[in-house]
């Protein structure tokens, strides 16, 4: 975790005014996007925005003439009521229809909005799934991602926006052809009055986007700290450690920064934003001002001067939050970009075209030819020259000390990451060329730091091929062979027990139970490889024992890759593998590797020291 530290200079995050255009791009592609989400819903939220945007229009036009009608019934010696009541009747429907019309289009986005918000996380889930892990391994990807996870919600916004845009917009139309009939030059004294605010709007909502961009990172590290500061997964060490008091601190440091930022950029905007609502209020009593005076000097009635300031008012009132909204709308489209950037992330392991299908038998095994990885921006090789063969069949033990390549190569194995330099071939072809999802399921893996799913037992086994999670008699057999099963018997609910402390009900496991349970997960699927990588480790040196001595058993004819850092196990290995900062120094079995008094007899020695 970082901390004090220089505040972030946000230069490179302003957005120029051409940007902004550039932005505006994205609109037909994210309207796409609500398009797929509810076609009829997009329709009818349409239709009903622009019959509400000839509302204010009639209810000014039937005002003035109610007004005009009194005005005309006062000085009449006999007083019909009946076009008066008509008015008042009418203008009292439009009353009505207006509020429901607005009514409607509120709940319209608000369902919309929802539907939107689910369909674009769906996507963006979508997306990450086929992206690779060192992508995942990459904190400028994270900072997208994030960016496009607040979309998610924040676009929902845009789309009424723009949507209230369009309608404001044909208000303005129809209130701008009543105006001009009387007065065309009221349309330039409303210009004058409004273009400031509108220049002042976006200048602060650039300041606010360069600002929110530039603290992404932070955001992360916010997020990440009130994690680590309230999660059953940390409470244990936070607790131990009393580590609450630093996170608090960072906590405080980052959040008390983000609010003066913000407090200043909010001060100088509800400042400037005061001076230009005075600057219109100006411009609207100026026009009224005239008004009254031709309405005193008979050339407009008193009806017309009720139409007139009306429109005049509300004119100002669309042409503000037109403005305004533009900007917002930009704005909006400049996130979008963030969003669709996401989407623009290609993956690099890609499924080759015409790819084979996985071999049935492996027949000459996977052959590594001078194979190297180096992780994205690390400088060090985590594998480098590494050249031999696992033969069908054979089981392979990697040795090294911590960093040493272990997990990296048998990552490359289950192209997880293509080699940097070299290559592998499966039966003398490069495992490019294979079928992607299908050399997945041929390559099983746990890892050693496999994921303890808060769900069932039972999920948790079939994990290994969700395919069969409905397959009773395999996730049971599977549990039988990891020797979980004993575990199962143990519990109330057996195998529908819910494992974790998250949820209602859970039972928590011991750190050896839960290797037990994510090992009967390389049984659930028939894989022509098995790697075992550490997962075992916190298994007693008996359990270990039994564990890899039925898993030899269970795999006969089957190739696998075992990693472990004790020896026990290891020599049950038909070859082992040594490792040396990412090289290979040593391969043979047990015996060979002893007897040559290398690097692995040294590692033995040290070991069974450990022992006497
Ligand atoms: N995701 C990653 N990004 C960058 N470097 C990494 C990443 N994972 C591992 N490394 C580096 O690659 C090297 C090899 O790591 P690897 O995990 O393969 O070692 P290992 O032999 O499995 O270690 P251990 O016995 O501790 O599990 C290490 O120097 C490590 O720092």
């Amino acid at each position: 975790m970082k901390t004090n530290r220089p505040p972030k200079n946000t230069i490179s995050n302003q957005v120029t005014l051409k940007e902004r255009f550039d932005a505006l791009r994205n609109l037909p592609a994210f309207f796409k996007l609500v398009w797929q989400t509810s076609r009829w819903m997009t329709i009818v939220n349409a239709v009903l925005r622009i019959t509400r945007s000839a509302m204010p229009l009639g209810l000014l036009y039937v005002g003035k003439l109610i007004i005009d009608q009194v005005v005309t019934i006062s000085h009449a010696p006999v007083k019909d009521m009946t076009y008066l009541w008509e008015l008042v009747g009418l203008e009292f429907a439009l009353a009505i229809l207006t509020d429901t019309l607005s009514r409607a289009v509120t709940l319209m986005d608000s369902l919309l909005g929802d539907l939107f918000s689910n369909h674009t996380s769906v996507k963006i889930m979508e997306h990450a799934a086929t992206l690779d892990l060192d992508q995942f391994e990459d904190s400028v990807f994270y900072d997208k991602l994030e960016r496009a996870r607040q979309q998610t919600v924040g676009r929902t916004i845009l789309l009424s926006q723009v949507m209230s845009q369009v309608q404001d917009l044909i208000t303005m139309g129809f209130l701008a052809v009543g105006l001009m009939t009387f007065n065309p030059w009221l349309i330039v004294l409303l210009l004058i009055a409004i273009i400031p605010a509108f220049l002042g709007e976006s200048y602060f909502n650039d300041q606010s986007y360069a600002l929110t961009r530039g603290q992404t990172p932070e955001r992360r590290e916010l997020d990440y700290i009130r994690y680590l500061g309230a999660s059953d997964e940390t409470a244990k060490e936070v607790k131990i450690f009393d580590l609450s008091g630093f996170i608090i601190d960072r906590f405080r440091y980052l959040s008390n920064k983000f609010y003066s930022d913000n407090k200043v950029l909010a001060i100088r905007r509800s400042l400037w934003g005061t001076f230009f609502a005075v600057l219109g209020s100006l411009g609207y009593y100026v026009a009224y001002v005239v008004i009254i005076i031709r309405t005193v000097n008979g050339s407009v009635t008193i009806g017309e001067l009720a139409f007139l300031a009306g429109s005049f008012r509300q004119l100002r009132t669309l042409l503000e939050g037109i403005l305004t909204r533009f900007t917002a709308v930009s704005q909006g489209a400049i996130y979008l970009r963030d969003f669709f950037e996401f989407f623009d992330i290609v993956p690099k392991i890609k499924q080759a075209a015409n790819a084979l299908p996985f071999p049935k038998n492996i027949q000459q095994g996977f052959a590594f030819e001078n194979v190297g990885f180096r992780y994205v921006n690390a400088d060090k090789w985590a594998n480098r020259h590494l050249n031999f063969t696992l033969y069908p069949g054979e089981k392979l033990a990697l040795v090294g000390e911590n960093g040493a390549g272990k997990t990296t190569l048998v990552k490359l194995l289950a192209r997880l990451y293509d080699p940097t330099e070299g290559r592998i071939l499966l039966d003398g072809i490069d495992l490019r060329q294979y079928d992607l999802a299908d050399l997945r399921l041929n390559v099983g893996i746990i890892f050693q730091d496999y994921l303890r799913y808060q769900m069932t037992f039972a999920q948790n086994i079939a994990v290994g091929k969700i395919s069969e999670q409905d397959n009773r008699s395999l996730i049971e057999n599977s549990a039988r062979q990891s020797l979980a099963d004993v575990l199962a018997a143990k519990l109330p609910g057996a195998y529908d027990q819910q494992l974790g402390k998250r949820f209602a009900d859970g039972v928590e496991l011991s750190g050896g139970e839960w290797q037990k349970v994510a090992l009967a997960r390389a049984y659930m699927r028939d894989a022509q490889l098995l790697i075992l990588d550490e997962p075992t480790s916190a298994l007693d040196a008996r359990a270990e024992y039994n564990v890899f001595e039925r898993f030899a058993e269970l795999t006969k004819g089957k190739s696998a890759v075992l990693i472990s850092h004790r020896f026990s196990t290891v020599r049950m290995a038909d070859r082992i593998l040594v490792l040396e900062k990412g090289e290979l120094v040593e391969i043979g079995s047990h015996e060979e590797l002893l007897l040559k008094g290398g690097r692995y007899a040294e590692l033995f020695d040290l070991q069974a020291a450990g022992y006497r």
